[in-house]
């Protein structure tokens, strides 16, 4: 933990999020045991604090079918008056969240403070935008929050207007915004929670909702939800082709590993090795590359890299030996092949640091020893563009701009093999992810996968059996 926090230091933390991320933090909240309920209740009496001494003859809540409706429904609760505009039916409602918050809505509706409207066109609420061309109203924009997705549709689009409009002519008119505003709707406040978001506008309120600072460094299935997600209708090769480059006459086992491990997720995945390795695979799910002689060298090199052009990802290192042949392999590939790469094992080892620009295709999954003949400058954190996991009993996810731990995986990680396991995964990521989510995902995955395995069969699971769980893990979280 010393490293970590040492890194908390070094690496600074955004101020400003974007939407994906907070969907990821408010999952991982969830992950650690706090109810998005929870959260939703303290989001909208956060807003609630903000307007309850604003004087007004009206409140019109406007809600959407997502949890930024949840949210506005609580406000509306909080209040304890108002119209409550559900734009959507009460069926499309679509947490359980939100739509315990309706229920709830309902249940004291019956006593006239609080009225509740459904509706699908903007035509339905013309009589609001009529009424309240001469009164002095509050309208909360409960429509739309982080869940954006794309152009603003209708009936949003001419609601926004609509608001607009009234704005226009009428002073009286107090626009506020639930965490985000709603398309082009121009709010007087907007109240945001956790951290203020990129997609904000001006006259932002910030407001705590109870999520605890570890939600944002601790890697749990909020990470893996926010991965690219498999498309089913796709053809071969849609979901990554990742490239394994590794192996030599004293280890052939290594890049095997790896290879399976990423065929779990990726669609093609090709090794590439020496003769000695590659006639001993009978492995007919890999498509295989040879090269002649007991290690790689630099003689390999040029036709490493006309393979290496047809895959997603390079997963480079496994089983591949550190010596003088393949420190000339790994350093010449390294400077001419500019796209993605996972660096793992002997690769790590055997890599000149001293010129060496840590580029952010690359993500390093070093363990104790081999991060410290990286001998990475904490003092230029800012130069690490790198992805690095450093393997232990917490995996340490970093790079110049995040930081992210793992607590997923358990003593029986260290059987061997398993750093190989995780570089296939990770490998397999990484053709279709970014970075950060790869190595953060990939630890989670096969930390997780070795967790079942204690479950099941104590310390003595081997490599192979981690590969083999790593489908159930991705079932549990899909
Ligand atoms: N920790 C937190 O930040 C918390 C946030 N909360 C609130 O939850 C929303 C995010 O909710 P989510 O369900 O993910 O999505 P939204 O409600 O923002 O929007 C989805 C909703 O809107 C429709 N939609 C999306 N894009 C469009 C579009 N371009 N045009 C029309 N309609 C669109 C979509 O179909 C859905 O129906 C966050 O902002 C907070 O307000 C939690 O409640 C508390 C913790
Ligand atoms: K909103």
């Amino acid at each position: 933990m010393e490293l970590f926090n040492i890194l908390k230091e070094k690496i600074k933390e955004k101020e400003v999020i974007t939407p994906k991320e907070m969907a990821i933090i408010d999952d991982n909240a969830e992950f650690l045991g706090i109810p998005k309920i929870l959260l939703m209740e303290n989001a909208g009496k956060a807003v609630y604090e903000e307007i309850k001494n604003i004087e007004a003859e009206e409140y019109i809540i406007f809600c959407g079918t997502g949890n930024n409706g949840g949210d506005g429904f609580v406000v509306a609760r909080h209040l304890g008056k108002g119209e409550v505009i559900l734009i959507g039916k009460e069926g499309e409602i679509k947490t359980y969240e939100a739509r315990e918050n309706f229920k709830i809505l309902k249940n004291l509706a019956e006593f006239g403070n609080i009225k509740i409207r459904e509706i699908r066109r903007a035509e339905e609420v013309e009589d609001i935008f009529e009424r309240l061309k001469d009164k002095k109203a509050v309208i909360v924009d409960a429509m739309i929050g982080t869940g954006v997705k794309g152009e603003l549709r209708e009936p949003f689009k001419t609601i926004v207007d609509k608001i607009n409009e009234l704005k226009k002519i009428n002073k009286d008119i107090l626009v506020v915004s639930v965490d985000v505003e709603t398309g082009h709707l121009k709010s007087d406040l907007t109240i945001t929670f956790h951290k203020r978001k990129t997609i904000n506008r001006e006259n932002v309120i910030v407001k705590d909702i109870g999520i605890p600072k570890e939600a944002e460094y601790i890697v749990g299935w909020g990470d893996l939800k926010a991965l690219r997600k498999r498309d089913s209708n796709s053809h071969k090769g849609q979901n990554g082709k990742v490239l394994i480059i590794g192996g030599s006459r004293d280890f052939f086992g290594a890049p095997i590993l790896a290879g399976l491990s990423a065929l779990k997720i990726a669609d093609l995945v090709g090794i590439l090795s020496v003769d000695k390795v590659i006639d001993k695979l009978n492995h007919p799910e890999f498509i295989m590359y040879k090269v002649e002689g007991d290690y790689l060298s630099s003689q390999h090199v040029d036709y490493a890299l006309n393979i290496a052009k047809k895959y997603d990802v390079v997963v480079l290192g496994n089983g591949l030996g550190a010596n003088n042949r393949t420190k000339a392999f790994v350093n010449e590939f390294l400077s001419k092949y500019d796209k993605k790469v996972v660096i793992d094992a002997d690769a790590i080892k055997v890599i000149d640091y001293n010129s060496f620009e840590f580029s952010e295709n690359y993500i390093f999954t070093p363990h104790k020893k081999e991060f410290e003949y990286m001998n990475v400058d904490l003092e230029n954190i800012e130069e690490i563009k790198s992805t690095i996991v450093l393997k232990g009993k917490y995996d340490i996810i970093f790079n110049a701009d995040n930081l992210k731990i793992n607590k997923t995986g358990n003593a029986g990680m260290t059987v061997g093999g398993t750093g190989d396991v995780l570089a296939g995964l990770i490998g397999a990521l990484f053709a279709v992810n970014e970075a950060f989510i790869s190595a953060c995902c990939g630890a989670f995955i096969n930390g997780y996968a070795g967790d079942l395995l204690l479950k099941e069969k104590g310390y003595c699971y081997t490599s192979l059996d981690l590969i083999e769980k790593i489908p159930n893990v991705l079932k549990i979280f899909e």
